[in-house]
């Protein structure tokens, strides 16, 4: 099996189980991912006003401008130029994606597709650690105490744009902005799309098209 470096992305909306999904590719395939939503959360926290200005946009569910993402995503890529990239989340825009042209040629595109309904009750189930970014969810992977971080025993808390109200902006916004991004990859035959209502009846088919181009270091039922 070529053992070339894997130029992979995850997208699909908020709470379609990017983060879930590039968790379960990471350990089964043991690479790291980068999640551009908490890259940008732990980014923002050094304060100052650029930082400030940011953190409303997230706050309110609106994507961030292109350059101030893509400035932060390919200063970070560059520097794991050695490594496997899984991106969960980048790019959300035409524009991200053709800076991510720019350093790279994407093998893979994994598009999760997943009903609207799902997405609002999985969020208003959702809650995570802010430190390291695990996710849980009250139904699908509760946290052995309730409230507390498993590894760390620190609180969990909601996301600010986990709210009801910012949920259906952020769905709409997802959709107007990923149109053609989804078009484009397609358009080059890269495009893998799975749809459902539960990650672990998608996970099957993503191990399998992972398994073709990077040897796994765990069976699929061990994620
Ligand atoms: N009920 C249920 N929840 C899920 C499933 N897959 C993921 N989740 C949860 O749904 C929420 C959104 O998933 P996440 O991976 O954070 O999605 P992302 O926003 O696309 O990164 C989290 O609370 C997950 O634990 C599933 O199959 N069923
Ligand atoms: N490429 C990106 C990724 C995230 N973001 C911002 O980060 C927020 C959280 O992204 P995320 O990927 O962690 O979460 P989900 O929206 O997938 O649940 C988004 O709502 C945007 O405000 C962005 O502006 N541009």
């Amino acid at each position: 099996m070529a053992s070339k470096l894997l130029r992979a992305v995850v997208l699909g909306p908020p709470g379609s189980g990017k983060g879930t999904v590039c968790e379960r590719i990471a350990r089964s395939f043991g690479l790291q991912h980068l999640s551009s939503g908490q890259f940008l959360r732990e980014s923002l926290g050094g304060g100052g006003e650029a930082g400030a200005l940011a953190q409303q946009y997230l706050e309110r569910g609106l994507l961030v401008p292109d350059h101030v993402i893509t400035r932060l995503m390919v200063a970070e890529l560059e520097k794991r130029r050695e490594q496997h990239w899984l991106l969960d989340g980048f790019p959300r825009t035409l524009g991200q994606a053709e800076a991510l042209d720019g350093i790279c040629q994407l093998d893979l595109v994994i598009s999760l597709n997943i009903p609207f309904e799902t997405l609002k009750d999985r969020l208003s189930a959702r809650w995570v650690h802010p430190a390291s970014g695990r996710v849980y969810n009250m139904d699908f992977n509760p946290p052995h105490t309730q409230g507390v971080d498993d590894l760390t025993g620190e609180p969990l808390v909601q996301r600010e744009d986990d709210r009801p109200e910012a949920v259906a902006a952020r769905l709409r916004k997802y959709k107007d902005a990923a149109k053609p991004v989804m078009e484009l990859y397609k358009s080059r035959g890269i495009l893998h799309s799975f749809s459902g209502t539960e990650t672990n009846k998608i996970w099957p088919y993503v191990y399998t098209l992972l398994s073709s181009r990077i040897p796994p270091v765990l069976p699929e039922e061990e994620h």
